[in-house]
């Protein structure tokens, strides 16, 4: 693992001013981010969230996914505890990158799946890895997580990767009539243990921008 501190520094949003963590991965060229708020490293299990890029839901407000809900609803829970991790890891698209994610996209506006998107790209359905977290986690002293994710295998990898995670906190938010399908295609295909029903409406998220 070839993880490496670069710098830290303040970051305020609309929820609290987190302290921002950047790393690079000199094996791959990629920058990742932690995300920290209050005292991580005191030995007690971390609220966090282990968040994958995905450019067009983070950034650019897309409803086909539930990634930008998710990140800003999991900025607001740490907030609200006062304590927390937010890792952003630069595997966008799954891992196959943001233009193969168009590719697959343009597939899915055809009637493809998600994960028959990817495979008909040539792509397994999830080329993620998580153990990059356990040198960022080590750096910033964090011990335990109660992980916000609905993806058992997330919770699965950072187990056998080394990472204690204690609890798994449920994370479903921005359900809407663009992203249905793709929720069912994740809880039917992928194992994301979530139903629809347990879902908060995207229109009753607000996107908070306070001064
Ligand atoms: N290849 C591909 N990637 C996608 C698609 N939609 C979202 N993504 C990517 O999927 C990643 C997020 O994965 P999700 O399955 O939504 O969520 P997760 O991180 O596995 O699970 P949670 O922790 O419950 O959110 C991001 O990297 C997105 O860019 C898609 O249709 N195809
Ligand atoms: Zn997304």
């Amino acid at each position: 693992m070839t993880i490496r501190f670069i710098a830290a520094s303040q970051l305020p949003t609309p929820w609290a001013t987190f302290i921002m963590h950047g790393f690079e991965d000199e094996a791959t060229g990629k920058d990742h981010i932690a995300l920290t708020l209050g005292d991580v490293a005191d030995g007690e299990p971390v609220l966090g969230r282990v968040h994958s890029e995905c450019l067009t839901g983070d950034a650019l407000f897309s409803m086909r996914c539930d990634c930008g809900f998710q990140l800003q609803e999991a900025l607001k829970r740490i907030a609200e505890e006062g304590r927390g991790v937010l890792f952003y890891l630069r595997q966008e698209g799954r891992g196959i990158g943001l233009l193969n994610k168009i590719r697959a996209y343009q597939l899915q506006d055809a009637g493809a799946d998600t994960v028959e998107a990817n495979e008909q790209l040539g792509f397994a359905a999830d080329l993620r890895r998580y153990d990059l977290c356990v040198p960022m986690l080590d750096h910033l002293g964090i011990t335990s997580l109660r992980l916000m994710t609905n993806n058992p295998r997330k919770v699965d990898a950072l187990t056998q990767a080394g990472v204690v995670v204690m609890e798994r906190v449920p994370l479903t938010t921005g359900l809407n009539p663009h992203n249905e399908q793709y929720l069912s295609t994740k809880a039917g295909k992928l194992g994301h243990m979530m139903a629809l029903g347990d879902f908060t409406q995207a229109s009753d998220v607000d996107i908070e921008r306070k001064p």
